[in-house]
Order: C-alpha cells, then sequence, then structure tokens
C-alpha cells in the first residue's frame, strides 16, 4: 500500500536544480533514510512534501487522504527547531497544541500522552534552556506528532546530538514507525544503517538509488572470504578458482582473497572441498561489504 506518492518533483533555484525528476512511493510503517552529501537537496525535498516550499514542478500526492489538508497528515522537525527555552517542556507542548486548534483541555491531556512517548515526562517542568540536545530533539518530535501525523519528517535529527542523545532519539524513531512512516535526512551512514527500512541515496539533488535496505545490500554486496593455506597460496587459490560461487580470487601477501556474490553457497562450497580434499587450511573470514562502501558503488555506478 502507498500512502504518499512524489512523481517528477523538481525545484529550481535561479534556473540550477536542487532536486531534479524525483519519484518515490511511500509505504506505512516504514523507516526511509534521506541520505546524501551536503547540498544533495535532502532539506529541499523534505520542505517540499512539507508544503513549506513550492515546487518548480512535479506531484505531492497522499493516496489515501486526496482531499485532506497535507498539512495535517504531516509532521516536521526542522534541522534547527525554535523553542521557547524560558518556557518547561509541558508549557511548550499545550501551547503548540492550543496553536494547532486543540482546547485547552485537550491540549494538556496530549501534552502528557507525548510527553510520556518520548521519554520526558520526568523533565515536563524543567525550563527547556536546561534540556539537553536529545530531550530538546525529544521534545521537537513530541511537537512535531501533537496531530498524530501519518508521516513523520525528521531533517538531520541526530546529527548534532552526542552519542547518548543519538541513541535515544534512534530508538525513539524505531519505536514511532509503529505508528506512522518516518522519513528523516542525514549524512551519517551508520545512523541510516542502523534503524532504517528503506533508503534514498541522492547526489546533486537526483535521485542515484532508492529501495529496501535488504534488496540494497544484496544488490551492491560484495562479500569478501579471506582464506590462508599452511602452505602454498598460489597452489589452492587454483582449485577454489574453479569453484561454481566463487567470482574472483587473488593471492595477497599470505592469504588467498575471495569474491562471491553468494556467500552462502560459496562459504559452503569451500568448506565442503577442503574437507574433501584435507586442504591446510588455517584461516577462514568473512568480510561483507558496509554500507559506506554500497554508497561508494552506487556513486561510481551513476
Ligand atoms: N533558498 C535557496 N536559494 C537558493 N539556493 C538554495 C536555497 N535552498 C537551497 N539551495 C541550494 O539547493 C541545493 C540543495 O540544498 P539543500 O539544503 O536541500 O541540501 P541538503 O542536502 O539539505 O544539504 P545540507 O546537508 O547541507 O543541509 C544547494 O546547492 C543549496 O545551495
Amino acid at each position: 500500500m502507498t500512502i504518499l506518492s512524489i512523481t517528477d518533483l523538481s525545484k529550481k533555484f535561479n534556473g540550477t536544480h536542487a532536486v531534479k525528476n524525483m519519484d518515490y512511493q511511500f509505504t506505512p510503517h516504514q523507516c526511509i533514510a534521506l541520505i546524501g552529501p551536503n547540498g544533495a537537496g535532502k532539506t529541499t525535498t523534505l520542505r517540499m512534501i512539507a508544503g513549506l516550499l513550492q515546487p518548480t514542478s512535479g506531484n505531492i500526492i497522499f493516496e489515501q487522504n486526496k482531499n485532506m489538508d497535507r498539512r495535517m497528515l504531516i509532521g516536521y522537525l526542522p534541522q534547527h527547531p525554535v523553542f521557547y527555552s524560558w518556557m518547561t517542556g509541558s508549557e511548550f507542548l499545550t501551547y503548540s497544541g492550543q496553536l494547532g486548534g486543540l482546547s485547552k483541555a485537550k491540549s494538556r491531556q496530549r501534552c502528557k500522552e507525548l510527553l510520556d512517548i518520548v521519554g520526558i515526562i520526568d523533565a515536563k517542568d524543567k525550563r527547556i534552556s536546561n534540556y539537553s540536545g536529545g530531550m530538546r530533539q525529544r521534545l521537537g518530535i513530541a511537537q512535531a506528532i501533537i496531530h498524530k501525523p501519518k508521516l513523520l519528517m525528521l531533517d538531520e535529527p541526530v546529527s548534532s546530538l552526542d552519542p547518548i542523545g543519538r541513541r535515544e532519539v534512534l530508538t525513539l524513531m524505531e519505536d514511532l514507525k509503529k505508528e506512522m512512516t518516518v522519513l528523516f535526512s542525514t549524512h551519517i551512514l551508520s545512523d541510516a544503517d542502523e534503524i532504517s527500512d528503506e533508503l534514498i541515496l541522492l547526489r546533486n539533488g537526483e535521485i542515484i538509488e532508492s529501495g529496501k535496505m535488504k534488496e540494497l545490500r544484496q544488490k551492491y554486496q560484495t562479500t569478501k572470504i579471506t582464506l590462508q593455506f599452511a602452505e602454498s597460496q598460489a597452489f589452492y587459490e587454483e582449485k577454489v578458482a574453479t569453484l561454481a560461487n566463487v567470482r574472483n580470487t587473488l593471492v595477497e601477501k599470505d592469504s588467498v582473497q575471495v569474491i562471491t556474490n553468494d556467500i552462502t553457497k560459496a562459504r559452503k562450497e569451500i568448506l565442503q572441498q577442503a574437507v574433501q580434499e584435507d586442504w591446510p587450511l588455517l584461516t577462514f573470514k568473512l568480510e561483507q561489504a558496509s554500507l559506506e562502501e554500497m554508497f561508494m558503488k552506487a556513486v561510481n555506478h551513476s
């Protein structure tokens, strides 16, 4: 099921494309990382979807709610949210709820629920100026989901946080995807790797790769096996090279490097042959491509 479709979405600033011909279909309860270097077009994309920036061309359609005001379906936390630091977390959220049209009583009720959801209920009466970076981000997320949106968009939500704050916010994002779709931008690959189900790789405003993490890993994954033999690496390299699931081999110093596309089959084949022919195998080590390597490959292929 698709909740949001973007088709042929483009934005030009002074004749130059910041986002170009973007297509993507968003499904419910997924966490999608919009990833790319500085200036790739991440913020521009999020601001267009949020309705804060007019696209130059293209369409943004909420499939099941075509006639609803898009702002009611989206929660958005900008990269540098502004808080009234002299307010307490509780005051800030209640005030935000009222600004969004809730009655004072309803807003108070929702504020309590939200502080609980984002895990800062114990700090509800503290001034925001005394909040840590992670607590501020969680308060920002609470504000963004006050109206129970279907899509929550977060612009670089963890980039400026220390490891503890980062962990807290990533965990919260994982929890929230049970209730809504979460789209977040980042240039930190390990954050995307940790929690996202899908990935959109952007470069110069264009999607150069996208899809489910699992499928992307399969597509770009080259698994390397390092083998070490007690004697003559070159002799055993030749034997390994004849196996059906081995793509490439190379003798490197005192080891044999094996490249394969199907790690499960290759592992089985190598070990079976080693037992059958009594190979003097000293080391068998698997190394999988990291997301970073995957990203570099996608960039180089495009
Ligand atoms: N209001 C604007 N006027 C002119 N150019 C703009 C404007 N906003 C963005 N741009 C340009 O559009 C391109 C994409 O910018 P955008 O902020 O979307 O990238 P980003 O991927 O979010 O980068 P960052 O990680 O640095 O936030 C950049 O070249 C930027 O300079």
